[in-house]
């Protein structure tokens, strides 16, 4: 087995996932994990992340030394490598180029770890320090055109350090590196699948929930469906879905859930209708994070109430399904992982909830979402559907959510998709929105000063939203677009297409 040491990274769970695409076991472990504890789990090889920190602060986050005496192959990606390179002797430091996102990336070596990789590739950073210098007895292997140590190892002990994420997707031979550190380096053999993870997730629900009731969290969305319906092949008609209208749906949204969820599913749907005690509850505030736990805590106190109301009719209910996936767990923040922002399911739970939450799909990604979903026979509209995020539309409206703002991104916004789906791009974009950054400019139409609002495109390309780059959308669909928003929708006249990746931007704009 692998074992990947946590140092506080956004993206531990994607190198597990990494290593269990290749058919190798692994577990995540804490950095605060003993010598002891880690012998007892008899590692092949061990992967110590990315973190937060910088290495040379007081109270860094730091596991034992003794990890580089076990004899047992040591891959460190980005804090991990530079934790090595500080342990080694070698010389950390904040970069005076910092590198976020795609970087180009040379590689000098044809060892074991790089076997195969051509000398020039693309790669992806989130890095603030640098190895500044190797330590002794440490070869440098690759370097970008900022970074002078974009990789370096030590051949002897087996010791290998990479400043970039070849867990990500967008790192162009990051699964071949990953892949090369386990078969080449750590000479592993490829003898772990996920088996038929939903079989054993339903089996396992069977067990906890056993007779008793639960309420889906269901928004139509692929993650909710998803998990409605494993649940449903685990405890039939003990299961009730129910979905908010939280007056921040895109336009006909709320219809449309209603429709295909009843011509698809055999299940109970109990639709909310909860828009102004959302919008009551949002107005006038602005700050992004309140933003999102106000609405993570009404959506509880929506499924607390239609629970209280199914009391006599349904019988008690135990157990609150949501479609949580890693991503929504990670950004929230853990014991060692930095807030991103609270997903509305996960950090922005209320304290108190009345209900036992179920998560079948907390450890997975959204692409392996999809494969599940496929597998239980979920048709394909629904599994390929577009992210939309809970908050929905308040987290593209930025600053005070109004009725007024909303109206005009559900426009804007519906035109970006109709003009993306006639352009045939839907199922190569990840996801398309607009948003509204609450910018007002000057512009002139029908001969008259306007002072009106901004709209801002954001589409990406992703498989799994933990990293994305912008989507070359053509020039012609995007002067469509444009063109379209400012003739058809009030109050807008100036349209601006959004070009960062993630890091360092996120996907949503709050
Ligand atoms: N409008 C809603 N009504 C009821 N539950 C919701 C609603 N929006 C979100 N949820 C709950 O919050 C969870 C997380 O939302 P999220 O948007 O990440 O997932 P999803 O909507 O199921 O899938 P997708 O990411 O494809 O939109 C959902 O799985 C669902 O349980
Ligand atoms: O259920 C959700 N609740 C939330 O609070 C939330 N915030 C972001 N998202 C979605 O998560 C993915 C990554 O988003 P970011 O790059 O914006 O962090 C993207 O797909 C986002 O749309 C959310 N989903
Ligand atoms: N992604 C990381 O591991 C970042 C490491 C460290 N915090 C830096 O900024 O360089
Ligand atoms: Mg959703």
């Amino acid at each position: 087995m692998i074992l990947i040491v946590d140092f506080g990274a956004q993206y531990s769970q994607l190198i597990a996932r990494r290593v269990r695409e290749a058919g190798v076991y692994c577990e995540i472990v804490p950095y605060t994990y003993t010598i002891d504890e880690i012998k007892e789990k008899h590692p092949k090889g061990i992967i110590l992340s990315g973190g937060p920190a910088s290495v040379y602060v007081e109270n860094a986050p730091k596991i034992t030394n003794e990890v580089f005496n076990l004899n047992v192959p040591v891959l460190g990606i980005c804090y991990g490598g530079q934790f090595i390179a500080q342990e080694f002797g070698g010389k950390v430091n904040k970069a005076d180029f910092r590198e976020y996102g795609r970087v180009k990336l040379h590689v000098q070596s044809d060892d074991d770890l790089f076997k195969g990789i051509e000398q020039d590739s693309l790669c992806w950073m989130s890095h603030t320090d640098y190895i500044e210098t190797a330590p002794n007895g440490f070869e440098i292997t690759a370097s970008s055109e900022t970074c002078p140590v974009c990789a370096m190892k030590n051949e002897e002990k087996k010791i290998y350090a990479v400043q970039f994420h070849p867990e990500v997707e967008h790192t162009e031979r990051g699964r071949e590196i990953i892949q090369n550190f386990l078969f080449n380096v750590c000479s592993l053999s490829k003898d772990w699948n996920m088996g038929n993870f939903a079989e054993d997730s339903i089996q396992k629900i069977k067990e906890t929930v056993g007779d008793k009731k639960a309420l889906c969290a269901m928004s139509g969305g692929v993650d909710s469906s998803v998990a409605a319906v494993m649940v449903h092949k685990a405890i039939g008609s003990n299961l009730i879905c129910v979905f908010v209208d939280h007056g921040l749906l895109r336009k006909d949204e709320g219809d449309q859930v209603e429709k295909i969820f009843k011509e698809k599913f055999k299940m109970n749907l109990i639709r909310v209708n909860a828009v102004e005690r959302f919008l009551g509850k949002l107005k006038g505030v602005t700050d992004p994070e309140t933003k999102r736990k106000i609405i993570g805590e009404e959506f509880i106190r929506v499924f607390e109430e239609e629970k209280q109301k199914l009391k006599d009719e349904f019988g008690h209910i135990d157990y609150l399904v949501q479609g949580t996936i890693y991503p929504d767990v990670i950004e929230s923040g853990t014991s060692t992982a930095s807030v991103i922002k609270s997903h509305h399911n996960v950090g922005g739970l209320p304290e108190d909830v009345d209900f036992e939450l179920l998560e079948p799909l907390r450890q997975l990604f959204k692409d392996e979402v999809r494969e599940v979903g496929r597998e239980l026979g979920i048709p394909e509209e629904i599994v390929e559907r577009q992210p939309f995020p809970g908050p929905g539309l308040a987290i593209r409206c930025l600053g005070e959510v109004t009725e007024d703002k909303l109206k005009i991104i559900r426009e804007a916004d519906f035109i970006f998709r109709d003009e993306i789906k006639k352009a045939g791009l839907n199922n190569e974009i990840w996801q398309y929105f607009a948003a509204l950054p609450n910018i007002r400019s000057v512009g002139v139409m029908g001969d008259e000063r306007t002072y009106s609002h901004t709209i801002a495109l954001r589409a990406v390309t992703s498989t799994d939203g933990m990293t994305s780059d912008w989507a070359r959308i053509p020039y012609e669909v995007l002067e469509k677009v444009s063109n379209r928003i400012v003739n058809e929708v009030d109050n807008v006249n100036r349209i601006v297409y959004d070009i960062t990746s993630k890091p360092p931007s996120t996907i949503e704009f709050e």
